[in-house]
């Protein structure tokens, strides 16, 4: 296991050539020189062009401004001093970290003798003295790499906990040093920091967020990875040389990129991967090592867990049940892979989007059919039960399926039309398809398709990409005014954001007698436990 963590002692002299130490000297003289060598060159002010809005750039740039308090970002923006780190390239510095964003990484203040700025550096913990080394800039903020921690944070940090050789160096993982219990509520915080800075509307209307349903696996749970590689270099490609029987060429890496960087670290295997995943991965990367020099391009390896199903995972679905749930890796991205939730088997194209974990989606899907169907006296009392489910964002049809049972007529839509194929078939599979039907389309065209519903008695689960939703399909669905709306997203940032609309702009059309969404409850579910990501549910009624 590789670790970072120093015993608690105290910093070591600078490591750097006596020409790239940095001085010490007071803030006023930094300020001063700052100031006059911006000031009279009339220097080219490079355009930078905001973050789009719920990115992970624009999220850590809230999250920065959130840090040092917006007066200071202002007066540092009006004195044209917010792109200019207080920072050089590769400049080794020594920082107590304050919080960790939602991102995962460590927010550090820069040291009194800088400008204010905050550096972002990933494995740290609030609290922690580390030493770090800077390597690229944004707008009040500078991203480092992690070379020491002088002084851990011991009350959460625990290096006994990691499973992952590669944990402090690959990209994949950010919390495999903290207990469970810690990760969760760091997942907590990621909402509540969400629903503060992107939402819009009073705190007021803002629930108290609850705690992260956990997942039910924490290791052995990601039913598809991606590994990665690059081709021979150019010299050995014309050179090509005969691929040796038994050994891996030493330049050949493939794995999973670095923390920070596009560089491939080379892992031959995933803890957080399920097991049938690994047992295919390493046959897999021999076989590469062999055949490398036929390759002229870097290729995205794709495997997927699936249930084997009878007669095999070609890409022509099946209607026969799985026999036994004997599990297979599948790699082609055109073929079949079978997935059973509940009492439910959903088969999709490998290639095509399905949740990750398959652990956490009974209790994921449970949580939404309850979240329409509640069982308290005040949401339960006022308003009918629904009768109609519109599923928006449906995939293979997920939610449309788990909660078919509850509902007399279902539709759903998708833009991809193999996701749709898949959907329709699985209607079928488990014998639901009389009462279900999906399109193909874009979200917001779904409302038009279901005129016919009455939306005192209908549910919609809106369930979009990173992105979001957008503004139209918003203002459909403000149109149509389902009873429940459930918001799942994989983005709580950009949920927020879309959440925050739904509720203001409904409050907006309330004197038409229309009624008003009310944002009844949030939480996060675990979906990616050991990482900093976190799926959230939103719930909203419609109050007259
Ligand atoms: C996060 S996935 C959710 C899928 C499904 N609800 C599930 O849980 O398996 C988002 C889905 O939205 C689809 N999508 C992306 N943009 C869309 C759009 N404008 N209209 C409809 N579907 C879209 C994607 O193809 C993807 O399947």
């Amino acid at each position: 296991m590789q670790s970072n963590v120093r015993s608690a002692s105290p910093p070591h002299a600078s490591l750097q050539s006596p020409d790239k130490r940095p001085r010490s000297i007071s803030p006023e003289v930094a300020l001063q020189a700052v100031t006059r060598s911006t000031a009279p060159k009339r220097r080219k002010k490079r355009k930078h062009t905001p973050p789009e809005s719920g990115s992970s750039e624009d999220v850590i740039s809230r999250e920065v401004v959130g840090l040092l308090g917006s007066e200071l970002v202002s007066r540092a923006e009006a004195d044209g001093l917010d792109w200019e780190s207080p920072f050089g390239f590769r400049e080794e510095v020594e920082l107590t970290v304050s919080s960790i964003s939602s991102s995962g990484e460590g927010l550090a203040l820069a040291p009194s003798s800088k400008r204010p700025w905050v550096v972002v550096v990933p494995f740290v913990l609030p609290g922690e003295v580390i030493r770090a080394r800077v390597y690229r800039h944004a707008r009040m903020y500078s991203f480092a790499d992690l070379i020491s921690i002088e002084v851990p944070n011991s009350e959460l940090r625990d290096m006994d906990r990691v499973r992952c050789k590669y944990f402090g160096t690959c990209a994949g993982c950010q919390y495999q040093m903290l207990s469970y219990e810690t990760q969760l509520g760091l997942k907590r915080n990621v909402v509540v920091n969400a629903y503060r800075n992107y939402c819009n509307i009073p705190e007021s209307s803002i629930p108290v967020i609850q705690s992260t349903i956990p997942s039910p696996l924490q290791y052995g749970y990601r039913t598809k990875i991606t590994p990665h590689f690059e081709p021979p270099p150019k010299k050995l490609q014309k050179e090509a040389p005969t691929p040796s029987e038994e050994e891996k060429p030493y330049w050949l890496k493939i794995g999973f990129n670095q923390i920070g960087k596009r560089v491939v670290m080379d892992i031959e295997e995933c803890p957080i991967a399920t097991p049938v995943l690994n047992e295919a991965y390493e046959p897999m990367r021999d076989d590469i090592a062999k055949k490398i020099y036929g390759y002229k391009k870097g290729v995205s390896l794709l495997l997927r867990d699936s249930l084997e199903i009878p007669g095999g995972n070609s890409p022509v679905a099946t209607t026969e049940l799985a026999v036994q749930d004997h599990h297979v890796c599948i790699t082609d991205h055109k073929a079949t892979v079978r997935e059973r939730v509940g009492d439910l088997l959903f088969d999709y194209q490998a290639g095509s989007f399905f949740q990750n974990n398959n652990s956490v989606l009974v209790p994921l899907t449970s949580y939404v059919r309850d979240a329409i169907f509640p069982s308290t006296a005040a949401s339960a009392s006022s308003t009918l039960p629904p009768t109609h489910l519109v599923d928006a964002y449906c995939g293979a049809g997920l939610f449309a399926l788990t909660l078919a049972p509850h509902f007399t007529q279902i539709a759903g839509i998708e833009l991809s039309a193999d996701s749709i194929r898949f959907a329709t078939h699985n209607a079928a599979l488990n014998g639901l398809a009389h009462k279900v039907s999906f399109r193909a389309g874009d979200a917001a065209q779904i409302f038009s398709a279901v005129a016919d519903f009455p939306p005192a008695c209908t549910a919609l689960v809106v369930d979009p990409p990173r992105k979001g939703c957008d503004e139209a399909f918003i203002r459909q669905l403000l149109g149509f005014r389902a009873q429940t709306v459930v918001y799942v997203s994989c983005n709580v940032h950009t949920q927020a954001r879309d959440v925050g609309q739904i509720v203001s702009w409904s409050a907006d059309e309330v004197a038409e007698g229309k009624g008003k969404y009310v944002l009844e409850s949030l939480r996060g579910f675990d979906l990616f436990p050991q990482t900093a990501h976190v799926e959230s549910v939103a719930v909203l009624r419609l109050v007259l």
